[in-house]
């Protein structure tokens, strides 16, 4: 992996060390009378890697599925840079939030080179006549989309395995490759979604690393993961979602050190959980009857 980090004008230029990239307030989603997560606000500034845990179930996905237009939230809103984000994906990605998904989703029969290239079409600006008329302009922008892609791969230690089709990529690379098509949008904020999930220990300390390389490229980090190892190791700062409410959020030793999360993990009850309250009001009403 290298940690190249040459600009173009075509890149958008990093965020300047302590802006606002996401900012989502009360952001509410609600699947018939499941509310899956609940008024949960939620910044991420440049310079940060953040991190979002909780328990299976807990939302942390729907939470992502709102922020890149997967979902439109029942309530709340969801910033980047100061705009309101739309409410499509691919809208969203060209906005300058990319993702990754906790479920591969690559072109498997595509080669590593082809899935990049993919994920640089939101900063591709040839039109429909360029591509169909193969003209000098289209030519020139492909050889520049080629390059960049080859930089990225090389970025994320894949670079001898471009011509490989994704499908016959270990699951660890597959990954990483992700990453790299993630990254090809040039967005200013990523979203990966458990980046380790399936890795070997080894595995999950380089991506620790491409990680921290990235947040040195100017892009903040927003990672959904299980592994509580590579969070705190990572994190600036990491927020806990329980039962769709956030229930803390602080630096990593604060968040270790809050009873509530432990309690929260093992399922155990404990004062102002969340749902609790209304668990209470039920256990009244049954009690009052
Ligand atoms: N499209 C949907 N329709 C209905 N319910 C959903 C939908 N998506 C998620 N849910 C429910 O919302 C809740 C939160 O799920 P979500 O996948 O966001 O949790 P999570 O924290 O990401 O869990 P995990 O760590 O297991 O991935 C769960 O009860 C889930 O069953």
């Amino acid at each position: 992996m290298t940690t190249d980090t040459t600009t173009s004008k075509d890149r958008p230029a990093a965020t300047p060390a302590g802006e606002t990239v996401l900012d989502a307030k009360g952001v509410t989603m609600r699947f018939g009378g499941l509310t899956a997560v609940r008024s949960v606000d939620l910044t991420v500034n440049s310079g940060e890697i953040v991190g979002l845990i909780g328990p299976n179930g807990a939302g942390k996905t729907t939470f992502f599925n709102c922020l890149t237009g997967l979902y439109i939230p029942t309530e709340g809103e969801v910033r980047y840079k100061g705009k309101v984000l739309p409410s499509k994906s691919f809208k969203v990605t060209a906005a300058g939030v990319a993702r990754t998904f906790q479920n591969i989703r690559l072109f498997a029969n595509m080669t590593v080179l082809e899935n990049v290239l993919v994920g640089r079409h939101t900063r591709t600006k040839e039109g429909l006549w360029s591509a169909l008329l193969r003209g000098p302009g289209f030519h020139k922008a492909e050889a520049k989309s080629k390059a960049r892609a080859l930089e990225l791969l090389e970025f994320v230690g894949l670079a001898e395995k471009a011509d490989h089709l994704s499908r016959n990529l270990p699951y660890g690379e597959q990954r990483k490759l992700e990453i790299a098509r993630a990254l090809a949008s040039e967005p200013g904020l990523l979203l990966l979604d458990e980046p380790t999930a399936g890795m070997n220990p080894q595995e999950t300390r380089a991506t620790e690393e491409l990680v921290f390389a990235i947040r040195d490229m100017g892009i903040a980090v927003l990672v959904i993961e299980h592994d509580m190892r590579f969070i705190f190791n990572l994190c600036d700062r990491v927020a806990v979602l329980v039962q769709g409410e956030k229930l803390v959020e602080g630096d990593s030793e604060t968040v270790q050190q809050d009873d509530r999360v432990i309690a929260a993990y093992l399922g155990e009850p404990f004062e102002g959980a969340p749902g609790s309250t209304e668990a209470d009001a039920t256990g009244n009403e049954e009690n009052s009857r």
